[in-house]
């Protein structure tokens, strides 16, 4: 589904340059799940915005199911750490705002997002607004607006990082319900080891300034529910840290 070769980036500011990422290659095959770890300002953001289509200012080659990304693709949804929501809408206007934009029918429209916002667990909620519900709540709005949109490439950016551990671990188990049931394609930034174990079938681990791939991790485990409490999970937790700490 995603095949980075040599990529880099360059910010040009006003009097330098700043590198941000330097010959970075990997695959992401069709249909798995992939995390991305390092240290902060390795370029795991730039490398989704890249992804995205967002930030096309680059070197190297990027595809995205075999076209090269050079702008936002209809497919590709992304979720960013503050879920981008507008306080003065309510759950439900959030959820529909991708599809109103694509000037999507309204039946079509209600049919899709009743039915998200159910499995999500969202429904009782549609009428209240972002600052009346918890973070795990506002993030599964994020969530469920990027699905209503149909893609088949979800990346996303320390979706979780904001919220309680029980609460997180609540958001990964639903997450990975809904990577079971759709097929989709997901790339996830995360700060924390167990969250890329958990969740990454290939954990691609960053380092240095500007960043570059240090290793990959193939995880093939990660997606079985049970995982977290299994000896291979801490082994391979284990081998991150370490990979990390050099
Ligand atoms: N718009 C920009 N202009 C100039 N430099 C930038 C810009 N955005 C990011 N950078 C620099 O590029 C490098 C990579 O930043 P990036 O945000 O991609 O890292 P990151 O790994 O996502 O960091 P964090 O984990 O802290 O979120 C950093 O040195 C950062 O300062």
């Amino acid at each position: 589904m995603i095949t980075v070769n040599n990529l880099s980036v360059y910010y040009k500011q006003k009097n330098s340059t700043v590198q941000a990422l330097k010959d970075v290659c990997f695959t992401v095959p069709r249909g798995s799940t992939c995390a991305i770890i390092g240290p902060s300002g390795c370029g795991k953001s730039t490398l989704l915005s890249v992804l995205s289509g967002l930030h096309h200012d680059y070197s190297g080659e990027v595809l995205v199911d075999g076209a090269k990304v050079h702008q936002v693709r209809r497919q590709t949804a992304l979720i960013l750490q503050g879920h981008g929501l507008l306080p003065w809408k309510t759950v439900w206007d959030n959820a529909v705002l991708g599809l109103q934009i694509r000037g999507v029918p309204k039946r079509v429209m209600t049919e899709k997002v009743s039915v998200i916002l159910k499995d999500l667990g969202l429904w009782e909620m549609k009428d209240r607004y972002p600052a009346q519900l918890s973070g795990g709540q506002r993030q599964r709005i994020g969530i469920a607006r990027a699905l209503a949109l149909d893609p088949d490439l979800l990346l996303m950016d320390e979706p979780f990082s904001a919220l309680d551990a029980l609460t997180r671990e609540a958001l990964q188990k639903q997450l990975l319900s809904i990577w079971l049931n759709n097929k989709i394609t997901f790339v996830l930034v995360t700060h924390s080891i167990e969250e890329a174990i958990f969740l990454g079938q290939r954990i691609i681990i960053f380092a240095g300034h500007p960043g570059q791939v240090i290793e990959i991790v193939d995880n093939p485990r990660a997606g079985d529910m049970a995982y977290r409490k299994t000896k291979d999970f801490h082994e391979v937790a284990t081998r991150v840290r370490e990979i990390l700490e050099q």
